[in-house]
């Protein structure tokens, strides 16, 4: 499978202009390098623009970017990973990562369980209330977390043990953590015995830096592809998953797993 990462320069604010610069880089995308599937950073419609969540959010009864991701999916003929943008639901704004197939069909909804305290996201977000689900296509099984949430194992690890062979990652990760950005990836990578897609935005906003380095991690842990620091770009990978089956029979670690001896 033909991934492609977009870490995107986002435009505060403006989710018209973003979409027309999504929608420029998928078709250019799917014309240069014929992808299988693309993934989007989180939050990429608004950026962090917090303060003006409430009033730029889609409304969950009228999700302009859902059908906007599910014809731009259609039309391409490609998964995909629609990063995450901020949605008004009955429980308060979320922020929320659909998946949609080639045929526009959402397979996948997730709104962010884990709220960053370092940014003050619990006074502006609702967190969600369901886990993530395995995305199932060709032979992919792939499921999302966002960001934040890249700091938990507990959400990974079940899903990895039902046999997931990706996690991605939507995020806008700052530059003043970038080693954390890079080292928890591979160890999510490396524990699940998965490839981890992270797709972190370029640029900065509001006085903060974004640390890019999106990055494709192989099942062994390996960085098979990692873009720049520092401004928009496109990368690409392929997907092997018999690496995945071959990991997963040299270093059987899901067969030795003891859960009764675990506390969670
Ligand atoms: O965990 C971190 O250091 C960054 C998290 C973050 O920026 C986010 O979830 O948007």
């Amino acid at each position: 499978m033909k991934l492609a990462i977009y870490q995107m320069d986002i435009i505060p604010g403006k989710p018209e202009e973003n979409c027309k610069k999504v929608e420029q880089w998928i078709k250019e995308t799917v014309q240069e390098h014929a992808v299988d599937a693309v993934v989007l950073p989180e939050l990429w419609t608004t950026a962090y623009t917090l303060d003006e969540l409430s009033e730029l959010a889609e409304d969950e009864n009228n999700d302009k970017i859902l059908t906007f991701l599910q014809e731009l999916a259609g039309t391409y003929k490609i998964l995909l990973f629609g990063g995450s943008y901020a949605v008004k639901t009955s429980k308060g704004v979320v922020n929320r990562a659909p998946v949609i197939t080639s045929d526009g069909e959402t397979a996948e909804i997730y709104d962010k369980i884990h709220l960053v305290p370092m940014l003050d996201e619990p006074s502006y977000l609702t967190a969600g209330e369901k886990h993530p689900v395995m995305v199932e296509s060709q032979n992919l099984k792939a499921m999302v977390g966002i960001c934040y949430d890249l700091r938990f194992p507990e959400l990974f690890r079940p899903l990895a043990a039902e046999g997931a062979n990706v996690i991605v990652i939507p995020a806008e990760w700052p530059a003043s953590r970038a080693s954390h950005w890079e080292a928890l990836l591979r160890a999510r990578a490396i524990e699940n015995q998965t490839y981890v897609v992270g797709c972190n935005r370029a640029g900065s906003y509001n006085g903060t830096e974004f640390a890019g380095c999106s990055m494709v991690i192989d099942p062994l842990g390996n960085t098979i592809k990692k873009a720049s620091a520092d401004r928009e770009e496109t990368v690409v990978a392929e997907l092997d998953f018999d690496l995945t089956s071959e990991t997963r029979k040299n270093i059987p670690v899901f067969e030795s797993r003891n859960t009764s001896m675990y506390r969670i």
